[in-house]
């Protein structure tokens, strides 16, 4: 809806206050509403009240000399500060300065806005006493909501609730029976805004919030009165207490109450900054208030609630609520586990040579980068060994690609079970592999290439035209100790280095690197 600029001052009379954004309300109506004698209005003082609160610094003498002269609103204030709620067990005021300085500055504007509220009496068409109960009900139950929402907003938002249906007011001075026989009956208040929209291009909220604005209350009070209609949703938790706080009053006074509060509590429970034992608090704490509302504002006392049934509901609906959460809970520890073990795989995938299942040539460098930084900080030894096949091009020329795969395959097998459960067995690339060998001196190194030459010699890796195939291997070796490496890289070429001399020599060799060597 467009944002219309509204004067406040100009529609109220009310010198110096500041525009007001609200959305516009259609032009017949608003010529209409401007022209109206009977709107409700407010006693002199209590328009005073307001515009100290409106002042840029208001103080509590201000207040109480205002309202001293006027005895309705003396009284009012000296009842609400006396009350349960407020004087928790403290001496009784009797001065209008003790007064709003024991209640504070937003219930005393509160209590000056009280009296915009419908009064039960003669000349009235609608039900005054079920709307002004209604205002209280939403009134307190909003303020309740709030302390455990938005505690710092719980004074505003009551002063809100309980002015959101003066617009309905306004309707019934505007337009009487006509009024009183397009809409439904009052406590089908969900109903109420369609049928004003068909009426009047508009609902009693958008006019609640008009006059609101007409009588000088602050903006968040009349822009809050727009809000209180609405779906119910996390996120903004003034909207929620408010549009809650209508239908916790709407329960309260259907005929049958009990049911109409467990249809509210079932639908509440998908919204997840509510909890149904936070809400009990606030029935509870709202049958406790009541009554002293109702003495207050001078009308009969809402009825109490049904709590045993609400609270057998409210029992019934927690237990479904955790059976849910219980549900939720193991199908997102499922979901984690799957989630896991797809990552174990991958993982296990992302390091490993896919034809010898052995670690690859990205793995074997990252952790033999690890192995030499730490061999480096602790003084520990470090070899790692090189591993030539010999001549395998002959053997993939003579037999095929696959057969020479097939001979790789089983060489990593045998590998992989010779070395220790701390070295780390890996394919470097084509017919090579790297055996990293932490916390190994180049002598023991040493031992486990003869035990790989031995396996050569002794273990055919394939069977050929009927025949053991034996292949040899080139092996170089090269330990932390046998140079100044800068890095890694470096241990791995002097192995790499150390292997081809043993080529270079005629194959089937080990070799160790020498730092001498004037090939190296
Ligand atoms: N079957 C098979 N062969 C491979 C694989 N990777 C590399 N090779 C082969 O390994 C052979 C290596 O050949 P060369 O580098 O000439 O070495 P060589 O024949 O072993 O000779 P020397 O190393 O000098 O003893 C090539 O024929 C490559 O095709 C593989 O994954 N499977």
């Amino acid at each position: 809806m467009p944002i219309d600029r509204i004067s406040i001052a100009e529609s109220s009379g009310v010198a110096g206050l500041a525009n007001l954004q609200l959305p516009p309300l259609p032009e017949a109506l608003r010529t209409r509403l401007a022209e109206c004698r009977t709107l409700p209005s407010l006693p002199a003082a209590a328009a005073r009240v307001i515009a100290i609160a409106r002042s840029s610094d208001p103080c509590l003498a201000d207040y109480a000399r205002t309202i001293e002269q006027d005895p309705a609103l003396t009284l009012r204030l000296l009842s609400m500060a006396n009350s349960a709620s407020y004087s928790r067990g403290g001496n009784a005021v009797s001065t209008c300065l003790d007064g709003v300085s024991r209640i504070g500055l937003d219930a005393t504007l509160a209590i000056a806005l009280s009296f915009g509220l419908p009064r039960p009496g003669a000349g009235t068409v609608l039900d005054h006493e079920y709307l002004c109960q209604r205002a209280i009900i939403a009134a307190s139950a909003t303020q309740e909501l709030a302390q455990h929402l938005c505690p710092q907003e719980a004074s505003q938002l009551f002063t809100t609730a309980l002015l959101q249906d003066i617009g309905i007011l306004a309707f019934e001075a505007l337009d009487g029976d006509a009024y009183a026989s397009h809409i439904p009956e009052l406590r089908q208040h969900h109903r109420l805004s369609e049928a004003e929209h068909e009426r009047y291009g508009c609902d009693h909220a958008l006019v609640g919030a008009w006059l609101a604005a007409s009588w000088g209350v602050p903006a968040p009070i009349a822009l809050g009165i727009i809000d209180s209609h609405g779906q119910l949703a996390d996120g903004d938790a003034r909207k929620l207490c408010l549009r809650l706080s209508c239908r916790i009053a709407d329960c309260w006074l259907a005929a049958d109450s009990a049911s109409a509060f467990s249809a509210l509590l079932r639908q509440l429970a998908s919204v997840a900054s509510l909890d149904i034992v936070m809400l009990m608090t606030v029935m509870q704490e709202l049958q406790h208030r009541l009554p002293s509302l109702a003495r207050l504002f001078e009308i009969t006392c809402p009825p109490a609630i049904d709590s045993t049934h609400l609270l057998a509901e409210a029992k019934e609906l927690l237990f479904e609520q955790n059976l849910r959460m219980t549900i939720r809970l193991a199908e997102q520890q499922r979901e984690l586990e799957a989630l896991h073990a797809s990552h174990v795989v991958l993982d296990e995938q992302h390091r490993t040579d896919h034809l010898t299942q052995l670690a690859n040539r990205p793995w074997l460098e990252k952790r033999l980068a690890q192995h030499f930084d730490c061999a480096r900080q602790t003084r520990q030894p470090l070899s790692v060994m090189f591993i030539d096949l010999d001549h395998f091009k002959r053997i993939n020329d003579r037999f095929g690609h696959r057969f020479g795969d097939e001979v790789l395959i089983h060489f990593a097998a045998a590998l992989n079970n010779m070395v220790r459960e701390s070295d780390i067995a890996g394919r470097y690339g084509g017919e090579e592999f790297l055996v990293i060998m932490p916390n190994t001196r180049r002598q023991h190194a040493g031992i486990l290439a003869d035990r790989i030459r031995e396996y050569l010699a002794t273990q055919p890796l394939a069977q050929a035209d009927g025949k053991p195939l034996h292949v040899t291997a080139s092996i170089g070796i090269a330990d932390l100790e046998d140079g100044e490496f800068d890095d890694a890289a470096a241990l791995v070429d002097a192995a790499d280095h150390a292997m081809y001399r043993v080529k270079h020599g005629g194959r089937d060799g080990v070799g160790h690197y020498e730092e001498s060597d004037p090939s190296a």
